[in-house]
C-alpha cells in the first residue's frame, strides 16, 4: 500500500522533486529528469537512462560518475516522453553523443527511439538499447521480446563505465549490446503492489503460494506454485537461469558472474541475505565464481513483494567495467578521484516550443472549435472512465492506462484551447494537442495518440474547411502510422483491433456521400463492436503478451478507450452542428 500521497497525479514529479533536493551533491534537476551534477566531461560519451516511477533506485537513483550521465523520469509505470528524453540527453551531452539505456517496454521503445531521432535532427549523435533479461516473459527463440527487469543494473553500468573510459559511441553500444546478450533474470513474487492512490494491490498471491516469473510492474507471474522455504526458493532461482546460458557460454563451470539478488520492495534485506546463502553455494556447486555480488533494491515496484536473481557472465572486459568505481545516489562501489566540480553554469534544458501559431484561414478556425469541442469530449470520457481503463489494463497489464489516458487528454484539451486562443486552424490544434498528449502521458498509448492526433491534424491542416472524406483520410492515416510505429496488426489485441474497422466504416460511409456526423455515428458503432471484440484475443504484443490467457475475456484496455473517445467525438460532432 502507498500511503503517503498527495494528489495521485502528481506523485511522480513530486518524488522527482524531493529526491533532487535530497541529492543534490550528485544530481541536478532538468526537465524531463535529472543530470549528474557535475558536467558531463567533453569528448566523453552520455550515457542515458530512464523508465517510469516507482522503479526506485531505478532510474534516478542510479545517475552519478561511473554510472549514468542522467534518467528521464516518466509518471508512475509509464515510459517518459520523447520530449523529456531529449531535454535530459542534452542537458547531459558532452559532445560526444548519447546512448540511450531503458527497458525493452511499448512505450520505452517508443519514446526513446523518436528521442534518438529528435535528438539527430538537434546535431546530437545519439544511439538507442533495450534491456531484455527477463527469461520469463518470452521464450528463448523470441528473445528480443524479453522485459528488462533487474538486469538494467549491470547492462547499464557496463555501457556507462566503457564511456567513463574515454570509449566512442559505437563501442559503448557494442559493450552494452554484449553486456545484454550475457544477462538474464528471473523472478518470484508473493504480493502485488498497490499504485499511489489506489485501495488494492494491481494483483495477489492465494496465502502460502508464490507466483513464478514476475514483472516489475506488479504484474502477476506466469505460473503458481506453492510457497517456497528461502533455501527453495534460491533453488528456483538458480537452477532456472543455469538453464538459460548465453550461446557463447557451454557450461556454468569455471565461468565468472556478476550476481544480483533483487528485492522488489517489501522484501526485508534480512529475507534477502538468506536467500543469497543459498543462492551463492549452489552456485558455487556449479563452479560459477562468483563477481562482487549485489544484494538489495535495486530495480522495484513499489510495495511488491518479490526477488529476482540476474546472472551476467563475465568475460574480461565486462569483468573490468562491472568492478569499475561508481559513485550515486544508490549504487556505490570503490573509490573515485576528486570528484568534478558541480556545475551549476548550465542553463536548464528547457524545450524550445515553438509557440506562434501559423496563420489559417476562417473555414480552418471555424473548424478548430469542433476540434477543441471534441478534444474536450475526449478528456472528459477518458475521465469518468479513469477507473475502469485502469482495472482492465490491470488483468495482464500494468493498470495505468487510466492515469495516463488522463493526462494525455487533459494536457491535449488545454494545449488545443491555447493554440485556438491565439487563431490557429483546425490542423494546427491537433499538431499542438498531439504533442502535448505524447510530452504529458508518455507510456506506450502517450506516443500512439500523439501519432493519431498528428496524423489528423496534417490531413486536415490550416486553409480548407475539413471535408467528411478528408477527416477519413485523417484518420486513415491515422491507423496506418500507429501500425508503423507500434508494429501491431489486427488481430494482436491492441487499440488497431478498433482503429482499422474504425477507419474503415468512416471511409466508407464517407465515400457514400453520408455527412460527416452521422459517418462517425456509424464508424464509433463500429468501433464499439471491434472493442468488445477484443475480449475474445490473446494479446501478441505490449505489456499483456506475456499473461495472454489471462486477458482472455476482457477487452483491451486501449482498444475500449478509443472505442468510448469516439463515441464521445460523435456526441460533440452532433453539439456542434
Ligand atoms: N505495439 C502496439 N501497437 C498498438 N497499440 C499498442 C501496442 N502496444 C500496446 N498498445 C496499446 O496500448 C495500450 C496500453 O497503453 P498504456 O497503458 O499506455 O500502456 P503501457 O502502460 O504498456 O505503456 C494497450 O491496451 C494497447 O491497446
Ligand atoms: O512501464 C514502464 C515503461 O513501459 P510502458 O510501455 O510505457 O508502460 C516503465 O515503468 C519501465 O520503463
Amino acid at each position: 500500500m502507498t500511503r503517503l500521497f498527495n494528489d495521485p497525479a502528481a506523485f511522480a514529479d513530486e518524488a522527482l522533486e524531493g529526491f533532487a533536493a535530497a541529492h543534490r551533491r550528485w544530481v541536478r534537476p532538468v526537465t524531463g529528469g535529472v543530470v549528474r551534477a557535475a558536467a558531463t566531461p567533453a569528448g566523453q560519451v552520455a550515457v542515458v537512462i530512464g523508465g517510469g516511477s516507482g522503479h526506485y533506485p531505478a532510474f534516478s537513483g542510479l545517475v552519478g560518475r561511473g554510472l549514468a550521465h542522467g534518467a528521464a523520469v516518466g509518471n508512475v509505470f509509464a515510459s517518459p516522453s520523447a520530449q523529456q528524453i531529449r531535454s535530459v540527453a542534452r542537458a547531459a551531452h558532452g559532445g560526444a553523443g548519447v546512448l540511450l539505456m531503458y527497458g525493452n517496454y511499448a512505450g520505452d521503445v517508443l519514446h526513446f527511439g523518436q528521442a534518438a531521432e529528435r535528438l539527430a535532427a538537434d546535431g546530437v549523435e545519439a544511439r538507442t538499447y533495450a534491456v531484455a533479461d527477463d527469461i520469463s516473459s518470452a521464450a528463448p527463440d523470441e528473445s528480443a521480446e524479453r522485459r528488462g527487469i533487474a538486469g538494467d543494473l549491470p547492462v547499464f553500468k557496463a555501457a556507462a563505465a566503457a564511456a567513463e573510459q574515454g570509449r566512442s559511441l559505437d563501442e559503448v553500444l557494442r559493450v552494452a549490446e554484449r553486456a545484454g546478450a550475457r544477462t538474464r533474470s528471473f523472478g518470484i513474487a508473493f504480493s502485488g503492489c498497490t499504485l499511489p492512490g489506489s485501495d488494492h494491490p494491481l494483483f495477489t498471491v492465494p496465502e502460502a503460494r508464490m507466483a513464478v516469473g514476475l514483472g516489475i510492474h506488479g504484474e502477476p507471474g506466469i505460473g503458481e506454485e506453492a510457497l517456497p522455504t528461502a533455501d527453495d526458493a534460491a533453488r528456483l532461482l538458480v537452477e532456472t537461469l543455469l538453464k538459460e546460458l548465453p550461446e557463447d557460454v557451454a557450461a556454468p563451470d569455471g565461468q565468472r558472474a556478476a550476481v544480483v539478488l533483487n528485492g522488489l520492495g517489501s522484501v526485508k534485506y534480512e529475507e534477502l541475505f538468506v536467500v543469497y546463502r543459498k543462492v551463492a553455494e549452489l552456485l558455487g556447486e556449479a563452479g560459477v565464481e562468483i563477481v562482487d555480488p549485489e544484494v538489495g533494491e535495486l530495480v522495484t515496484s513499489f510495495d511488491m513483494a518479490g526477488v529476482s536473481l540476474t546472472l551476467t557472465w563475465l568475460d574480461e572486459g565486462l569483468e573490468a567495467l562491472w568492478r569499475a568505481p561508481a559513485d550515486t545516489p544508490a549504487y556505490r562501489k570503490g573509490a573515485l578521484g576528486t570528484p568534478e566540480p558541480e556545475d551549476d553554469e548550465r542553463a536548464p534544458a528547457e524545450d524550445a516550443r515553438d509557440t506562434a501559431v501559423p496563420p489559417a484561414s476562417d473555414a480552418s478556425r471555424e473548424a478548430a472549435g469542433t476540434v477543441l469541442a471534441a478534444l474536450d469530449a475526449v478528456a472528459g470520457i477518458v475521465e469518468a472512465h479513469v477507473e475502469e481503463l485502469g482495472r482492465i489494463d490491470a488483468v495482464a497489464g500494468d493498470g495505468d492506462h487510466g492515469i495516463g489516458m488522463r493526462r494525455g487528454s487533459t494536457a491535449a484539451r488545454s494545449a488545443a484551447a491555447e493554440a485556438r486562443e491565439r487563431g490557429a486552424g483546425a490542423g494546427t490544434v491537433l499538431h499542438r494537442a498531439a504533442d502535448a498528449w505524447a510530452d504529458r502521458a508518455g507510456g506506450t498509448s502517450g506516443a500512439l495518440w500523439g501519432t493519431i492526433l498528428r496524423s489528423l491534424g496534417t490531413a486536415l491542416g490550416d486553409r480548407d474547411a475539413p471535408a467528411a472524406p478528408r477527416v477519413a483520410e485523417g484518420v486513415t492515416e491515422a491507423s496506418a502510422a500507429v501500425r508503423r510505429l507500434g508494429g501491431a496488426e489486427v488481430g494482436d489485441k491492441t487499440m488497431v483491433d478498433v482503429l482499422v474497422p474504425f477507419a474503415d466504416a468512416l471511409t466508407a460511409a464517407t465515400a457514400e456521400g453520408v455527412p460527416l456526423t452521422e459517418a462517425w455515428d456509424r464508424a464509433a458503432d463500429a468501433a464499439t463492436d471491434a472493442a468488445a471484440a477484443t475480449a475474445r484475443l490473446l494479446p501478441r504484443k505490449g505489456r499483456a503478451r506475456p499473461h495472454a490467457e489471462k486477458s482472455l475475456g476482457t477487452p483491451d484496455a486501449g482498444a475500449h478507450s478509443l472505442a468510448l473517445i469516439t463515441r464521445a467525438v460523435h456526441g460533440a460532432l452532433l453539439n456542434h452542428h
